[in-house]
């Protein structure tokens, strides 16, 4: 027993993603199948009937009988087809409607998952899963289950229809069917191999050209147009002789199948032949034989590309399950909603937040047979736990409601993976940071996208019109509420500038306009959230400092400002601050404002010369600045 429903219940395993599709399409499914046994059953009455007619004939009775026969056969025909067609029409329909629903559930997936795994991951392969490999599982859904169900259908109506013919001709005529059980064995792990092979390499190459588009500028910048298509050869190489490897399995089987079916006929031929001339056999049954070995090579020869399509779809199976089981790591942690109002003196507090970013998290099987639990996994491809670099180091820090409170230090010493945990972008430890005295890790996350806003150091805009992309947080928001932010982010005289003002389409992430502009509008979308906290990354550094200087005013002297974090690159923005944090190699080195820091903090000081210095020369070098 135990043999039996380990390997079935793996399988089932294997396609958990799929299983609630066949539940979910059940009837169509059951309504397939009773489609192709009609199919089949029909097809398989036609040799029949021909074997009656030719007796009738062979007895010299009545044409009146063979009249009737010719009838029946061209209506059966007719009927045949047409339910074939409309078979193969239904089933399709089920395999393009699963393509449709994996394509919502992994582009859904997509969305849940958390920036570690984005890091590490190739954007292409991700790509490429969610398009080569939900196609491969339409094949798998539709016409794979299709053909095997067929395949099944022919064997089970037709043999027992032989059997009642002649069993020994039948038992003859089958002889070389055990080889092509054996052979077919033996390349199915092949297949399934190659196929993932195959997709794995078209994964990495769907990777190589969304880096190729994404960085020609830098291609051409660096002159390195003819290394770089080498290097792209050398992948379209390596996914050929993929394929060709592929190929050459899948082109043996056919001719084999071919071979088989082939031998079947001449057995028939071989030994039928004399027993019909000993009259052990009528002319009809032979005729009949023929046409059943004929209705039974089709699906036989098919059993090739039914294999391929299994295999391939079996490995798309992995692939996507691989993307599919990760779960994001607050999943399981109890959900805290936040008080509507300030409850606690703080509306944000952390205590003694240790942070580690996980060293080369990708998304991999386990084994070269993919492992049904895998998912993310090292580099190694043991799922052992990746390594971890310590990133920030013990850091408290409180920041009153209302406050506005600057990170400074210098390059790399933590302040951008500081915001990263503060904005839940990153897996933050439980009992660490805290929101109006809730733990951020319980904080449900419709919830606290509504409470908090994070712009980070590079902010992305959709190709859109710039009114979506400014109302992107509150779609339900008019264009009124976009000029407004506009405004507050200094961007909207640029806006009222372009001939298409807030319906202008922006180019691909944002490409179409300047670094400032990119900033601004994404502070903007930003401010029309409204939200209780707001977290800014460095997001002035293609801004000049007088620009920076005029919006952060506004922004301050609010009567209803949010309690701010901003990563300071500037003076202006540090002499606001009302609480400087300043970060040295993951920790919070010293704590005050301008005044007591200049006095206190020496690090404090070389920085505040360097900023001044920078800002300087800045000036000297663009003397006209936006107000
Ligand atoms: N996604 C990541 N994965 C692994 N390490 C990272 C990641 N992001 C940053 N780091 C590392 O963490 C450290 C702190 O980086 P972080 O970006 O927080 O510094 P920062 O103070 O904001 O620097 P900057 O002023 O240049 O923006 C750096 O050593 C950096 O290499």
């Amino acid at each position: 027993m135990n043999l039996i429903l380990t390997p079935i219940g793996r399988f089932l395993h294997r396609i958990r993603h799929l299983l609630p599709h066949y539940q979910r399409y059940r009837r169509a499914f059951v309504w397939g199948f009773l489609l192709l046994i009609a199919t089949n059953a029909s097809a398989a009455l036609i040799p029949y009937l021909m074997k009656l007619a030719i007796d009738t004939l062979q007895r010299g009775e009545g044409m009146t009988d063979v009249k009737t026969y010719a009838l029946l056969l061209a209506l059966l025909a007719v009927l045949t087809a047409l339910l074939r067609i409309r078979a193969r029409t239904h089933v399709f329909r089920i395999g393009r409607e699963v393509e449709r629903d994996m394509r919502n559930l992994y582009h859904a997936q997509l969305q849940d998952l958390e920036a570690p795994l984005f890091d590490h991951a190739r954007t292409g392969d991700l790509v490429s899963r969610g398009i080569g490999d939900i196609t491969a599982l339409r094949m798998f859904m539709g016409p794979g289950f299709l053909q095997l169900t067929n395949a099944s259908l022919v064997y089970i109506l037709v043999l027992p229809a032989m059997l009642w013919l002649n069993p020994w001709l039948t038992l003859m005529a089958l002889l070389p069917l055990p080889f092509v059980v054996i052979a077919a064995r033996q390349l199915t792990k092949r297949l399934y191999r190659y196929s993932r092979m195959v997709a794995d390499r078209f994964g990495g190459l769907t990777a190589f050209v969304q880096e190729s588009v994404a960085g020609m500028g830098v291609i051409r910048t660096y002159a390195r147009e003819d290394a770089w298509n080498q290097r792209f050869y050398e992948e379209t190489d390596k996914l050929y002789a993929t394929q060709q490897d592929h190929a050459r399995l899948q082109g043996m089987f056919q001719p084999l199948m071919l071979f088989s079916g082939g031998l079947g006929a001449w057995i028939i031929l071989a030994v039928g032949g004399p027993g019909v001339v000993q009259g052990n056999l009528t002319v009809g049954d032979f005729v009949a034989f023929t046409g059943y070995l004929t209705l039974m090579i089709q699906p036989t020869v098919a059993l090739g590309w039914i294999l391929t399509v299994m295999q391939r779809g079996l490995a798309a199976i992995d692939r996507l399950s691989e993307v599919l089981d990760i779960t994001p790591s607050n999943a399981d942690h109890p959900q805290q909603a936040l008080h509507p109002e300030p409850t606690t003196p703080y509306a944000i507090e952390i205590r003694h937040l240790n942070f580690f970013y996980q060293q080369d998290r990708r998304i991999a099987p386990r084994s070269k047979e993919a492992a049904p639990s895998h998912a993310v996994t090292t580099a190694a491809g043991d799922g052992t736990e990746p390594a971890a670099v310590q990133t920030l180091h013990d850091i408290t820090l409180t920041v009153p409601h209302g406050h506005f409170v600057g990170l400074a230090g210098r390059i790399g010493s933590g302040k951008s993976t500081l915001l990263r945990c503060l904005s839940r972008t990153y897996p933050i430890p439980q009992g660490s940071l805290f929101l109006d005295g809730v733990d951020l890790a319980h904080v449900p996350e419709a919830q606290l996208r509504q409470h908090l806003t994070m712009t980070p150091q590079e902010s992305l805009l959709f190709s859109r019109p710039l009114l979506e992309n400014l109302l992107y947080g509150q779609p339900d928001e008019d264009e009124a509420c976009a000029w407004e932010a506009a405004r507050n982010a200094a961007f909207d005289e640029e806006v009222e500038g372009m001939p298409q003002g807030m319906e202008t389409l922006i180019g691909e992430r944002g490409i179409t306009l300047s670094g400032g502009q990119r900033q601004r509008a994404a502070l903007a979308r930003a401010l029309v959230v409204n939200p209780r906290i707001l977290l800014l990354d460095d997001i002035f550094s293609s801004v000049d400092a007088r620009t920076e200087a005029h919006i952060l005013n506004a922004l301050l002297d609010r009567p209803d400002r949010p309690t701010m974090v901003m990563v300071c690159q500037r003076v202006a923005a540090l002499h606001r601050a009302d609480t400087i944090y300043l970060m040295d190699q993951g920790r919070i080195c010293e704590t005050g404002n301008h005044q007591s820091l200049m006095q206190s903090s020496s690090l404090y000081q070389a920085l505040h010369t360097e900023m001044q210095r920078k800002e300087q020369l800045e000036e000297m070098e663009q003397p006209e600045v936006q107000p």
